[in-house]
């Protein structure tokens, strides 16, 4: 199994399980998400999701290069893409709190997915950036949109996603992108900011996150991140992104 799931006293954790992988997305791990979705959408005792990896060297490392690049075509492209985006934005759209327990990298689409979260609560060591640029395309999950939409300042945003580089804990921590930043044992970490936020009623947190969910209605971002979906699946069957994968899968063998 890809992925672990447990329901602890409400807290439920979602794991990607792949270290060896840098806890990359397959579909089996796309699979998962949609599970634990559902979970929140059919049970009233979840009172906070948990999204983390396994191990400390990865929160999640985005699509798994070495399964998805044999999708060659926009229309392959944009299906993977678009089955992502719509868990994205599901996630996003959940009445309960969610957090990215970051314990490790989050690359690509593992900046996405922690973007999509209400909070980011990082581990010191962790690098974390939508190095999408470095393949030829951009973000392709939704999480492009989203960070426009979080409330980090324009010309941060905008960095992040040109530099297309990692940033360090205390940079995202300064440019607004992390909630916190954690040293030692990320269960203490979660312990400790959930503290407060447990004492209260969950009906509290669904008004909240309703009024969340009314504002993106708004502003329409399920098509605004269908454009960016789409636009990916095209820079997707470029010869710029397409050497620029065979040269991270090649790079062990040199
Ligand atoms: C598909 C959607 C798109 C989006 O919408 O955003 C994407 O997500 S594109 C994918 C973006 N991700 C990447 O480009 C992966 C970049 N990976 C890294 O930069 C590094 O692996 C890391 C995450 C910073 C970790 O570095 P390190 O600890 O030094 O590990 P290695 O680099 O040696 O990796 C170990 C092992 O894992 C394999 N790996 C890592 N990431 C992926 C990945 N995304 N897909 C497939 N495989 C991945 C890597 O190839 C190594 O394998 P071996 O050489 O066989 O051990």
């Amino acid at each position: 199994m890809t992925y672990s799931i447990e329901n602890r006293d409400g807290i439920l954790s979602f794991t990607i399980t792949r270290e060896e992988k840098r806890n990359a997305i397959n579909d089996e791990v796309m699979d998962g998400f949609k599970e634990v979705i559902k979970t929140i959408q059919t049970h009233n005792d979840v009172r906070f999701l948990v999204i983390t990896g396994k191990g400390e060297k990865a929160f999640c490392s985005g699509g798994d290069l070495s399964e998805f690049h044999k999708l060659q075509t926009e229309q392959e492209a944009f299906g993977m893409l678009s089955k992502m985006g719509d868990i994205l934005y599901e996630l996003a759209t959940l009445r309960v709190p969610t957090i990215a327990l970051i314990n490790g990298a989050a690359v690509g689409g593992g900046c996405e997915i922690a973007t999509a979260c209400d909070f980011r609560l990082v581990a010191n060591h962790a690098k974390c950036g939508f190095i999408q640029g470095t393949l030829g395309i951009t973000s392709g999950w939704g999480g492009g949109t989203y960070l426009f939409e979080s409330g980090i300042k324009h010309d941060y945003a905008l960095k992040m996603l040109v530099d297309a580089t990692t940033y360090e804990a205390s940079k995202l921590y300064e440019i607004g992108w992390a909630t916190r930043v954690f040293e030692g044992d990320k269960n203490v970490a979660l312990k400790e900011f959930i503290s407060s936020m447990e004492k209260i009623h969950p009906s509290v947190h669904h008004a909240y996150k309703e009024m969340k969910l009314r504002s993106w209605n708004e502003k329409n971002m399920y098509n605004r991140a269908l454009e960016e979906i789409k636009l990916c699946a095209k820079m997707w069957e470029s010869e710029a992104h397409n050497e620029a994968v065979n040269r991270f899968l090649n790079k062990s063998n040199n």
